[in-house]
C-alpha cells in the first residue's frame, strides 16, 4: 500500500495555479466526477455553462475542492488515469516550451501527478471513464470487429480439413528475429557451406532455432513503429492478428483503437481516399458522434494503432501519409511485406522483426496437436518435417495427412501437390471458383518456374539465376537473394522457400520434357547426379490422373498417358540393371524403388519391380522409418498371388514403422528362421509400449524361436524386460538362451531373476566358449534352482 499521508486537498490547492489554463478534456473529468458521484447532475451543467475553459476549470477545482479530501482524492485520481487526454502531452509540451524560448522551468503536470501517492486499488481504476463515452463504444465496436477478423482468419485453414477431424487450430509461437544485421535475405555469396552438408543436415539449416526473446505481446506493447519480414506463408498475417486478438483480450485501461487492413484485400484506395474514409468505410463506422471519435483519434493518436498486412508500396497516398507521420502522428504504425517488398517502406528508427517460421519444437507440437498420433510419421520424414518450418506448409501437410479416407493413401507428392494449389489459389485475393481453370491460366508462368527449378537442381544450386518473374503467384513460392556480384552491382535472384518445392517443380518440368527423363535414370547411378534421384518420386505420382490433380490442368492428358506408359518400367529396368552390375555400391537401393512406386500408386509396376527381383525383397541394413515401413508394406501387399521373400536382417525399425510393417505380414515369406516370432513378440507387447521409440536390430538384441528365448545380456534392458513380459505371458514352457558376456548382469542373479519371473521357465541354456567351438550348456529348472540355493549371490560369471 502506497503512503497516503500526503492530503489531495492541499496537492490540488498547491498545483491551482498551473492546473487552471492547462486542465483540458474538460467534459471528461466533469463527466468521470459525475459517474464517481463527486458532483451531481445539476453541478456538472452549470459549470458547462461557464464562459470558457478557465472559468470551467476554475469552477471544477472550487467545487471539488468544497467537497472535502475524499473528493479531491477522486479528482486526482482522474487526471492520473486520464492524464494522455487531460494533461497536454509531454512531448508537445517540450516542443512549445523550446519555441517560445522559455527560460524558467515550466510546471510539469505529468511528473506532478505521477509523484501523488496514490492507493493501488485497480479495481476501482476500471469505473472511470478514459474518454468519452462515444469513443468508449467505437472500442468496444472495434474490438469485436478484431475477434471477427481473427475467427475468420483461421476458420479459413480449418476448412482445408475435413469436417470431424478439425483440428483447434490458433496461433503457435514463431520465432522472430530483431537483429539489426543486415536482413538475411541479403546473402552475398553464391555458394554457402550448406552445399557441403549431407541432404538431412542441408535441409535441417531452413529450420530457425528458437529465440524466444520477443514475443507478439512485446511487439503489442513497444511504442515503436514495427516492420515484419518474412517470407510468403511464414505468418506474418498470423502474427498480426495475433497481436488483434491480444488487444481484445487486453482491459481496457486505456481508451485505444487498433484498425487491421488487409492491404491486398483494399486494393480500391483512391489517391484521394481521406483518412476518415479509411477508418469509418473501408474498416468500421461507429454509430454514433463519428467527429467526436475522430477527433479524438487526431488528438490522441498515440492511442491510435494501424497494421497494414501485405504492403507491397506506398502508392496510396493515405497510406503513405499514415506511413510518413504525416497522418495520426503519434500512431503506432505495424507493416508486414515480404523481403522483396522491404526497401524503402519505412525509416531505420522502426523495429525490424523478421517473421522466420517454426523451429523444430514448435514444428512438433503443431504436428502433434493437428494430427495426433499420425504425426510420428510425418516427424520421421525429415523432408517433411523442416518442410514444415513454413507455417503454411505445415498447415498443409497436416492438411493433408489429417485425411479420414484410409482408402486413399497419403504419399507425399500429395502435399506438395496440395501446397502448390494452396499456394496459387491464396496469391490472388479475390476468390477463385474454378481452381482448375485458374491454374491452366497460369501454365506458362507455373512452366517457367518449373524450368529454372530444374537447371537450378541440375547444378546443385538454390538460385534460380535465369528467372525474372514478377508474377504474385510465382512469386509465393520464393524469397529473394541479394547477391552482390561486384562492388557495384547486387543482383536479385531467387529460390524456393525449401530445397523440396524446387524438386517438385523440376519433377514437373521434367513430366513436360519426357525425352529428359531417361537421362536422369542414366544419372541416378553417377556421383556427380545421384541427387537428380529425388525428382523420381514426385514424378511418379504427378503422371497419375487423380485428385488432387496438377499436371492434367499443365500438359495434355494424353502426353501424360503416354509418359506412364513407359516411365515406370524404364525406371525399374534401369534399377536392375545397376544392381546387377556388382562392381560398385549402387546409389539407389530397392527401398528407394518402393518409394517411387507408393507414389505412383501403380499395382501392375510394383509387380512388375517384384518380378525383376524374384521376389525376393533384400532390405537388410536398412533404416526403417514409419513412412518406409508404409512403401514397402503397400509394395508387398500388391502381390496376391505369389508370397514374397523379405531380407529384413540388420534393419532399424521404429514402434510406428512396426505396426506399418504388420500390414503386409500374410504376403512375406521370411528369410532368416527367426522373425516371425520377433513380430509376434511386438505383437503381443504393443499394448505395453511405452512411448520410447524402441530401436530394433534383432541380431544383437533379442530373438525368439520357437519356445527358444535368445536373451543376449547387453544391457538393453528395457528391450530384455520386456521380451520377459511377453514370455510370462507365453503358453508353453520356454528354453531361455543366453548369450554372455563378461562385464553385463551378473549371470546368478540373472538366473534368479529368470526364475522368479518366468514360472514357464523349462531350463536356461547357456553358449560357453571353449577354444573355437561354442558348446551349450543346458540347465535344467530344477537343476537351476537346486544351484541357486548353494550359489553364493554374488558369486557371478566371471568367477
Ligand atoms: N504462428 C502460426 N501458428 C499457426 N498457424 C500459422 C501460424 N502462422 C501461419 N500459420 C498458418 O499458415 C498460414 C499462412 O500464414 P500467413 O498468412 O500468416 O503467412 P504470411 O507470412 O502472411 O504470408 P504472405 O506473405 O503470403 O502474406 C495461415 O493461414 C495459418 O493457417
Amino acid at each position: 500500500m502506497a503512503c497516503t499521508s500526503q492530503s489531495a486537498k492541499d496537492y490540488i490547492t498547491n498545483a491551482r495555479v498551473h492546473l487552471v489554463g492547462e486542465l483540458r478534456s474538460l467534459s471528461l473529468i466533469l463527466e468521470n466526477l459525475f459517474q464517481q458521484g463527486v458532483l451531481m447532475g445539476e453541478e456538472v451543467s452549470k459549470i458547462k455553462k461557464k464562459k470558457d475553459d478557465y472559468d470551467r476549470t476554475r469552477a471544477i477545482l472550487d467545487s471539488v475542492t468544497r467537497k472535502g479530501e475524499a473528493a479531491c482524492y477522486k479528482l486526482l485520481r482522474i487526471i492520473d488515469l486520464t492524464r494522455r487526454r487531460t494533461l497536454e502531452r509531454p512531448a508537445l509540451l517540450s516542443k512549445i516550451i523550446h519555441e517560445a524560448s522559455i527560460e524558467a522551468k515550466r510546471f510539469d503536470l505529468h511528473h506532478w501527478i505521477s509523484c501523488f501517492p496514490f492507493k493501488e486499488d485497480e479495481e476501482m481504476d476500471t469505473n472511470y471513464f478514459k474518454g468519452p463515452r462515444p469513443c468508449h463504444r467505437y472500442q468496444a465496436k472495434l474490438k469485436s470487429k478484431a475477434k471477427t477478423i481473427s475467427k475468420d482468419f483461421w476458420k479459413g485453414s480449418k476448412k482445408l480439413f475435413e469436417k470431424n477431424k478439425t483440428p483447434d487450430l490458433s496461433f503457435y509461437p514463431v520465432v522472430l528475429d530483431t537483429e539489426e544485421t543486415t536482413p538475411p535475405s541479403k546473402i552475398k555469396t553464391f555458394k554457402t557451406k550448406k552445399s557441403k552438408l549431407s541432404r538431412p543436415k542441408k535441409l535441417r539449416t531452413y529450420v530457425p532455432e528458437n529465440k524466444p526473446e520477443i514475443s507478439p505481446s512485446d511487439l503489442l506493447k513497444t511504442d515503436k513503429n514495427i516492420l515484419l519480414v518474412g517470407k510468403p506463408g511464414i505468418g506474418k498475417t498470423a502474427l498480426s492478428h495475433e497481436m488483434l486478438r491480444l488487444w481484445t483480450e487486453r482491459d481496457d485501461k486505456e481508451l485505444d483503437y487498433m484498425f487491421y487492413f488487409d492491404m491486398r484485400e483494399i486494393t480500391n484506395i483512391s489517391p484521394t481516399m481521406s483518412l476518415k474514409h479509411l477508418l469509418f468505410t473501408a474498416y468500421s463506422e461507429p454509430d454514433e458522434d463519428k467527429d467526436e471519435i475522430f477527433q479524438d483519434m487526431k488528438s490522441h493518436s498515440d492511442n491510435v494503432t494501424l497494421i497494414l498486412d501485405g504492403v507491397t508500396d506506398l502508392s496510396a497516398l493515405v497510406v503513405q501519409k499514415l506511413v510518413k507521420k504525416d497522418l495520426l502522428s503519434y500512431a503506432k504504425i505495424i507493416i508486414t511485406c515480404r523481403p522483396d517488398d522491404e526497401e524503402d517502406l519505412c525509416d531505420e528508427d522502426w523495429l525490424r522483426v523478421e517473421v522466420k517460421g517454426f523451429s523444430e519444437e514448435t514444428i512438433r507440437t503443431y504436428l502433434s496437436a493437428t494430427l495426433g498420433e499420425d504425426h510420428r510419421e510425418v516427424l520421421s520424414n525429415v523432408e517433411l518435417l523442416t518442410l514444415s518450418h513454413v507455417p503454411m506448409y505445415a498447415l498443409m501437410v497436416a492438411a493433408s495427412c489429417s485425411s479420414e479416407d484410409s482408402l486413399q493413401p497419403r504419399t507425399v507428392t500429395e502435399i506438395y501437390i496440395n501446397i502448390v494449389r494452396f499456394c496459387l489459389q491464396n496469391s490472388n485475393k479475390t476468390s477463385i471458383k474454378n481452381p482448375n481453370q485458374f491454374i491452366r491460366t497460369k501454365r506458362n508462368e507455373i512452366l517457367s518456374l518449373a524450368e529454372a527449378a530444374f537447371n537450378a537442381t541440375q547444378r546443385k544450386t538454390v538460385n534460380l539465376e535465369e528467372l525474372s518473374c514478377e508474377d504474385s503467384c510465382i512469386l509465393s513460392f520464393l524469397k529473394p537473394l541479394d547477391v552482390k556480384v561486384a562492388p557495384t552491382e547486387t543482383i536479385t535472384v531467387y529460390s524456393f522457400l525449401h530445397y523440396t518445392m524446387q524438386e517438385f517443380f523440376a519433377a514437373l518440368w521434367l513430366l513436360n520434357n519426357p525425352d529428359k527423363i531417361r537421362e536422369v535414370f542414366l544419372q541416378w547411378f553417377t556421383e556427380e547426379m545421384k541427387h537428380m534421384k529425388h525428382l523420381i518420386p514426385f514424378m511418379c505420382r504427378l503422371l497419375k490422373e487423380k485428385s488432387p490433380r496438377l499436371m492434367s490442368c499443365l500438359i495434355p492428358t494424353e502426353e501424360l498417358k503416354e509418359t506412364s506408359e513407359w516411365l515406370f518400367k524404364d525406371m525399374i529396368n534401369a534399377f536392375s540393371t545397376e544392381a546387377d552390375a556388382d562392381d560398385c555400391e549402387p546409389y539407389v537401393g530397392p527401398l528407394f524403388l518402393c518409394q517411387c512406386l507408393y507414389e505412383s500408386q501403380s499395382s501392375e509396376a510394383c509387380i512388375y519391380f517384384l518380378d525383376k527381383l524374384d521376389f525376393h525383397l533384400d532390405l537388410s541394413e536398412e533404416n526403417l522409418d514409419p513412412y518406409s515401413c508404409c512403401v514397402v508394406a503397400y509394395v508387398v501387399t500388391q502381390s496376391k498371388e505369389r508370397k514374397i521373400r523379405l531380407n529384413l536382417q540388420d534393419v532399424t525399425v521404429s514402434k510406428q514403422g512396426m505396426r506399418q510393417l504388420l500390414r503386409g505380414l500374410q504376403n512375406i515369406e521370411w528369410c532368416d528362421p527367426f522373425p516371425q516370432q520377433l513380430w509376434k513378440i511386438f505383437l503381443l507387447s504393443e499394448g505395453q509400449m511405452d512411448d520410447l521409440s524402441v530401436q530394433v536390430d534383432y541380431r544383437t538384441l533379442l530373438c525368439l524361436d520357437g519356445n527358444q528365448l535368445h536373451l543376449p545380456v547387453m544391457g538393453k534392458q528395457q528391450l530384455f524386460e520386456r521380451a520377459v513380459t511377453v514370455m510370462q505371458r507365453a503358453p508353453t514352457k520356454v528354453e531361455v538362451c543366453l548369450y554372455w558376456h563378461r562385464g553385463a548382469l551378473g549371470f546368478w542373479s540373472l538366473c534368479q531373476y529368470l526364475l522368479e519371473a518366468l514360472p514357464n521357465i523349462s531350463s536356461i541354456s547357456v553358449p560357453i566358449s571353449v577354444a573355437a567351438a561354442p558348446i551349450r550348456l543346458l540347465i535344467s529348472r530344477s537343476i537351476l534352482s537346486s544351484l541357486m540355493n548353494k550359489t553364493p549371490r554374488y558369486l557371478n560369471s566371471s568367477t
